[in-house]
């Protein structure tokens, strides 16, 4: 297949996590006045997204994505570059309007993950995060642009790598879904 790049933290396999983390410092990528937010966990279910939505650094095209709780996370320094990407999404996320980075994404609806903020691990300055586990929104890296036809070698990439591919979230996340959504119609 070609050279797509998945992921820089991902083309070369995995960097696994310390296993300690407890979160860290996530910051934009200005040069100038960079937006900083204190995360108070390590990344929870963290994972790859080809989604159209989550924030992916130059030339990936899958996003590392994971959530900690909300109440772990503050704006440090420079949080008045921050705005809001879609307000109508599910998840609404906060980027940086300098240089385009989603610092974190908030769910303020009822919602399976309400309570839960997603985060771009990469953003930490600190080393050891955990590691994607799984990779999430395989097929819709397509609507993001990706040719049909190189599919098949992302998912065996990914298989490659020690993460199974799925073309939504993992069963215990959909399960979660699925869950909240049965006790809603109940
Ligand atoms: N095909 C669509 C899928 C977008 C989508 O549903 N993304 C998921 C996963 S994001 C991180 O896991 C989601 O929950 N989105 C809610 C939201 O973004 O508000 C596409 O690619 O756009
Ligand atoms: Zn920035
Ligand atoms: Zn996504």
């Amino acid at each position: 297949m070609s050279n797509i790049s998945l992921h820089p933290l991902l083309n070369d396999g995995l960097t696994l996590g310390s296993g300690t983390f407890a979160g860290g410092t996530l910051v934009c990528h200005c040069a100038d006045k960079p937006v900083k937010v204190s995360v108070g966990s390590d990344a929870l279910h963290n994972h790859a997204c080809g989604c159209t939505k989550c924030w992916k650094p130059d030339g990936a095209i899958f996003s590392i994505v994971g959530v900690v709780p909300k109440h772990t996370i503050s704006v440090l320094e420079n949080g008045d570059k921050l705005a809001i990407v879609e307000e109508a999404a599910t998840i609404q996320r906060y980027a940086c309007t300098g240089c385009g980075v989603h610092l974190f994404g908030r769910i303020e609806k009822a919602h399976a993950f309400h309570g839960l903020d997603f985060i771009h691990a990469e953003l930490f300055e600190e080393q050891g995060a955990a590691a994607p586990g799984f990779a999430a929104f395989v097929s819709s890296a397509i609507e993001g642009g990706v040719d049909p036809v190189e599919m098949d070698g992302i998912r065996a990439r990914f298989k490659d790598i020690g993460l199974e591919p799925y073309d939504c979230l993992n069963p215990p996340l959909m399960d979660a879904l699925a869950t909240f959504a049965a006790k809603q119609n109940a």
